[in-house]
């Protein structure tokens, strides 16, 4: 059971967390929880270890003493006095040593990605500690398990990738026992450490990935993930209010969902539970009663071609122009070796006789890519675009969906067009300025009389008052 950061931002919301659990164990489950740092830490700690990277002391210290404070007074209102003077001390050794590696990195004054996981790792150290404590209040028997004895990783700090047959063995070795004792162990998402102890970070978002893989590695019956929302619905709530929850959804449709954007998966949740053909739920820490959203590998084919459609933003196209690509044999390898030699992701591509268009959503590297490429073509970049993606089992079953998409978007720019690589997905590029209207002239289009077997329409008809 996977917490994110929303669902413990405070102490009300670790309260209503134990509760969920506390009905888990009720009902005689066992469950191993996972949990995010509170809302906003890691991105704090982000900064404060950005701020000690440039010599800024004072500024570092000043992030991780608002910290403390908010840690300690969640404390205080999650426990009762004794727990929490007990938990305290805790707390203080924790931001103690926090405050001495900022201090450090200001000396040196270099940050470095491996000492940049050790910094953000404080987050959910805290956080796990906190909710051990609030459900061992509760009778729930929380063990709190250092993540990091568990979730072993190669050492690419910041995006550390999980080794799971050692996984496997330490859940086996330290998570097993503690279930079989009858206790809820209770871990930090997000953090592992590689071979030599040394901590490492997941990706962001990456405590998705943690629940997986410890569903995965436990042979759970079930992986929960427990967020702010109903579960994956038919596009963030954020840019239409009115989006529906999906009902179930398959691994495929869920995994194309993460990757091209939606926040509320992880794209690297699915893969261990595909494995393991374990299913996903995705549901609402603040609506514990909802039903969600289940996620297996059923494909669900329905009346409605799209399931959902995801925005990714802060994404650049490269334009490759070479008049000499004629017909070439491997040019298009030559392309790609730039980019797989700057680890540089690519999201889409499309090709003509003499150009290449590629959309990559990291500019790390743009520089010395683009410098590269310059050499075998014209190169042109375009920052500030967004992919634009639709997902659903049964694309092809419908006739002029192509229609109706671009009908919908006509008054947007369209950069590149994607469809067919995947039958599952319809993508393009757009200018990110034109994501909310789009986004909402597709789901007009496509959720206005939405196939109630799989798509939860209650909540818009309790808005229209027809419930
Ligand atoms: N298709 C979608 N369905 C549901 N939520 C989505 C979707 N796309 C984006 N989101 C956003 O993802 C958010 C949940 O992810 P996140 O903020 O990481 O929560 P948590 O702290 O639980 O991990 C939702 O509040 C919603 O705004
Ligand atoms: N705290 C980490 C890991 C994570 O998954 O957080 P959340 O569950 O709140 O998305 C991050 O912010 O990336």
């Amino acid at each position: 059971m996977k917490f994110g950061g929303t669902s413990v931002e405070d102490a009300v919301a670790m309260e209503r967390t134990a509760a969920i659990v506390a009905g888990r164990r009720k009902r005689g489950l066992n469950a191993v929880v996972v949990v995010s740092a509170m809302a906003k830490v890691t991105d704090h700690l982000i900064a404060a270890a950005a701020a000690a990277g440039r010599d800024d002391k004072a500024g570092a210290l000043a992030i991780s003493a608002r910290l403390r404070h908010r840690h300690i007074d969640t404390a205080a209102d999650l426990l009762d006095e004794e727990r929490a003077s007990r938990l305290h001390p805790t707390i203080h050794l924790e931001f103690d040593a926090l405050d001495d590696l900022l201090r450090g990195i200001a000396a040196v004054g270099e940050l470095t990605a491996r000492t940049n996981d050790l910094v953000v790792s404080f987050g959910e150290r805290l956080s796990s500690r906190m909710v051990a404590a609030a459900f061992e209040q509760r009778g729930l028997d929380g063990a709190h398990v250092d993540a990091r004895m568990c979730i072993i990783t190669d050492s690419t700090y910041g995006k550390a990738a999980p080794q799971e047959v050692a996984i496997e063995a330490k859940l086996h070795e330290h998570v097993l026992p503690l279930i079989a004792e009858g206790k809820t162990p209770v871990m930090g998402g997000f953090i592992g450490s590689n071979a030599d102890g040394i901590t490492t970070t997941l990706g962001r978002g990456g405590s998705d990935y943690t629940a997986a893989l410890v569903g995965g590695g436990l042979h759970a019956g079930a992986i929960e993930i427990w967020t702010d929302v109903n579960g994956i619905m038919t596009t963030d709530p954020r840019i239409c209010p009115d989006a529906l929850r999906v009902k179930t959804i398959s691994f495929e449709e869920a995994a194309e969902l993460a990757y091209f954007g939606a926040k509320v998966l992880h794209p690297a949740t699915i893969l261990p539970a595909v494995q393991k053909n374990i299913p996903v739920w995705v549901l609402n820490s603040r609506n514990a009663e909802n039903e969600g959203t289940k996620i297996t590998a059923t494909p669900v084919k329905c009346a409605s071609p799209f399931k959902s459609i995801a925005a990714k933003k802060r994404l650049t196209i490269i334009d490759i122009v070479a008049s000499r690509m004629l017909m070439t044999h491997g040019y298009l390898k030559s392309v790609f070796d730039v980019f797989d030699k700057y680890k540089c992701a690519i999201d889409m591509v499309s090709t003509s006789e003499v150009s290449i268009s590629l959309s990559v959503d990291s500019t790390q590297r743009l520089p010395e890519i683009c410098e590269e490429l310059g050499k075998i073509a014209d190169v042109k970049m375009e920052g500030n675009k967004a992919l634009i993606c639709m997902v659903g089992e049964d694309i092809r079953g419908h006739n002029g969906i192509a229609g109706r998409v671009f009908g919908a978007v006509r008054h947007v720019n369209l950069r590149m067009i994607s469809q067919g690589a995947s039958e599952i997905n319809m993508s393009f590029m757009i200018d990110e300025q034109d994501v909310e209207e789009a986004v909402r002239s597709l789901h007009k289009e496509f959720f206005t009389d939405p196939d109630e077997k799989v798509f939860d329409v209650t909540a818009r008809m309790q808005v229209a008052g027809k419930a």
